[in-house]
């Protein structure tokens, strides 16, 4: 099958599917055993997946170099390793030699995809081989330590002076971070291509373009993180589905552009690893007012923010959650506060009463081992004592009470053990101050390698859902029976790094749940294993709030800002999207009353949307 066939089977198969699976492709990421599940059926049928796949990445090569207006003297390195990954390069690389380019392939390991190699010699290509050990046929072998040195120098040499890198080391058989001669090639080339990209947008090709073979190799596939040495790609082509790697951060930084290459997975039949949050699942959040609505049935929201050291925080956090479509506030907090409360928000209700959620700990600062606690932690603590677990999970009230987001100082004063209902919304930083409190040994840059790994430890240590904070903000769902399926929410521009935005997505989560009061209100476990599916959904539910809330807090931002740019965009469909240069303009600088001024507007955009 050469490139335009596949292609064209390639654009058949996207043509006879419909939106909805479209849209699950954009919206959903598969952990790699899943993809294997999804891709044997295929490949059982007989289905050439790994010449789609190269024809794919060899019409995006060539797409790239007539925009780039480069000839036929244009230079192409494939990294090749010996598994599958390096096949699908192998296969592209034999395309573009075929279509003319001189393109040479670094062999990483011992072995090459046999097929693929002999097809890429057929076509033209040259093989540079670096392991002295190597079987592959008619390669050079057993040369003396220092050749391989020289090669290793050479073979990275030329590759840094390619016009394009095709990045095949390893894709979705990668197990840890990359070792032997393939971790000396990202640790070389990555670091050199993450300065040369440092100093140039290479809107002129003045480094090599790097494009990514599935994953890009050494990143985390399952769990986004970056465990060692990587190459950072401009783009990426995913076969099948996403990975998670593709929308969890930092990995899905270093995937670049990413170009999905449908093959008709059954999606439908299996359960994502990881949902990026998009306009449905945040329009689904926001309850539609009733005629026979009043204050009370549109949900109160009780707030114990602020201090006499941050004020401000209990005004952004009332005022976002008055904002956020919902009945009434009440505030509790110091005088001082109150007073800047009700100056902003005449409509707040100041003291005690019946609420449908809370928000507590949002400007209330964290408590020193020294310090006495003074009123309002005292008041967050005895409200948090309402929601502690036991080890086995019984004390009643706790899942009685309404839901609660627990931001800030009040992460200091979390139980052991709480309900999915109680809602974490920590940043990096916070995170890893709850981990060390809960004595896991953790500073915060291997937080911010694997925050997936760590919002999840937060979650299984205190039965919490964790939201854990950043220009793409995961979510992970609380509870014993909650599966692993994690919310990502990546709308905010990066304007809204800025003091206050925290404040304010706690004020809008608090009120979403008090919305959804019903639907986030975990039952009492029988011990029965029937109800475990119930607890289930509540989590999830609750997990869904929670990112619908970053979506807001983000969309309301970008409204503020009037930006395009965000932290995670979508991925393009390859044979359906165009691959002309997008531009994502930053918007203009925002402060956090900016964003509350925006919520009804987002809300308002959701819900006619
Ligand atoms: N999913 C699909 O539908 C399709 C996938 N295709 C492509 O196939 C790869 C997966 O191929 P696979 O052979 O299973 O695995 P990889 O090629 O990704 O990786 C295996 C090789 O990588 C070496 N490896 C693994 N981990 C490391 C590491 N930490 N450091 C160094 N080297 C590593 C491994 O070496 P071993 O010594 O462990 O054997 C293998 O050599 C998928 O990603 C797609 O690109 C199909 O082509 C299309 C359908
Ligand atoms: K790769």
């Amino acid at each position: 099958m050469d490139m335009q066939q596949s292609q064209e089977s390639q654009e058949s198969i996207v043509e006879s599917l419909d939106e909805d699976h479209l849209q699950m492709l954009v919206q959903h990421a598969y952990d790699t055993d899943t993809v294997r599940a999804m891709e044997q059926p295929l490949l059982e049928q007989g289905e050439p997946l790994m010449r789609h796949a190269a024809a794919a990445v060899a019409t995006n090569v060539l797409q790239l170099l007539e925009s780039f207006d480069l000839d036929e003297h244009a230079r192409i390195t494939v990294l090749a390793g010996a598994g599958d990954n390096g096949g699908d390069g192998l296969f592209a690389g034999a395309l573009l030699a075929k279509r003319g380019f001189p393109v040479t392939a670094i062999a990483v390991g011992r072995t090459l995809h046999d097929d693929a190699y002999r097809t890429f010699i057929e076509s033209g290509g040259h093989i540079w081989v670096l392991d002295a050990a190597n079987t592959i046929p008619g390669c050079p072998s057993e040369f003396s330590a220092g050749e391989a040195g020289e090669r290793f120098e050479q073979a990275m040499e030329f590759a840094s002076n390619s016009h394009i890198i095709i990045d095949a080391m390893t894709g979705i058989g990668a197990q840890g971070a990359l070792r032997g001669i393939a971790g000396s090639v990202a640790q070389t080339l990555g670091a050199l291509l993450d300065e040369l990209r440092a100093h140039d947008s290479n809107d002129d090709m003045q480094r090599p373009y790097v494009v990514a073979v599935d994953t890009p190799s050494g990143i985390g596939v399952n769990d986004g993180s970056l465990p060692g040495p990587y190459i950072p790609a401009d783009m990426t082509l995913m076969f099948g589905a996403m990975k998670p790697c593709a929308i969890l951060p930092p990995a899905c930084s270093a995937c670049g552009e990413i170009w999905l290459v449908d093959f008709g997975f059954d999606l439908e039949s299996h359960d994502p690893a990881g949902s990026i949050v998009g306009m449905d699942l945040a329009a689904a959040a926001i309850r539609q007012v009733m005629p026979t609505d009043a204050k009370y049935s549109r949900g109160v929201t009780g707030l114990i923010t602020g201090s006499q050291q941050y004020p401000g925080a209990a005004v952004l956090s009332t005022t976002a959650a008055a904002h956020t479509n919902i009945g009434m506030v009440r505030y509790m907090g110091p005088t001082r506060a109150q007073d800047l409360v009700l100056h902003a928000l005449p409509e707040a209700v100041i003291g005690k009463g019946h609420v449908q959620s809370w928000v507590v700990g949002s400007g209330v600062p964290v408590r020193t081992a020294e310090e006495e606690a003074d009123l309002q932690q005292q008041s967050i603590e005895a409200l948090l004592a309402h929601y502690a677990l036991s080890e086995d999970g019984s004390n009643e009230e706790a899942y009685a009470m309404p839901a609660i987001v627990v931001d800030a100082g009040a992460l200091d004063l979390l139980p052991d053990h709480v309900p999915s209902h109680v809602v974490l919304t920590p940043h990096m930083g916070e995170l890893t101050r709850l981990l060390t409190r809960l004595g896991v040994d953790v500073d915060e840059d291997t937080v911010r390698n694997q925050p997936l790994q760590y919002a999840r430890m937060a979650a299984k240590m205190t039965g919490a859902t964790v939201l854990l904070k950043g220009s793409l903000t995961i979510v992970v769902q609380g509870g014993q029976f909650a599966d692993d399926q994690v919310f990502v929410a990546g709308r905010a521009p990066a304007q809204l790094a800025t003091a206050g935005a925290g404040d304010v997505l706690a004020g809008m989560l608090g009120a979403i749940l008090a919305q959804n009061a019903d639907l986030v209100q975990p039952s009492v476990p029988s011990g029965d294993e029937s109800d475990h599916d119930d607890e289930a959904q509540v989590a999830q539910a609750i997990a869904e709030i929670a990112g619908a809330a970053a979506y807001l807090h983000g969309l309301a931002a970008a409204l503020a800002s009037k930006a395009k740019q965000r932290g995670w965009h979508r991925a393009h469909l390859f044979g359906i999207d165009d691959l002309d240069e997008e531009h994502f303009p930053i918007g203009r600088p925002i402060v956090a009353s900016d964003v509350v001024k925006k919520i009804a507007a987002a809300i308002g955009k959701l819900q006619n949307n």
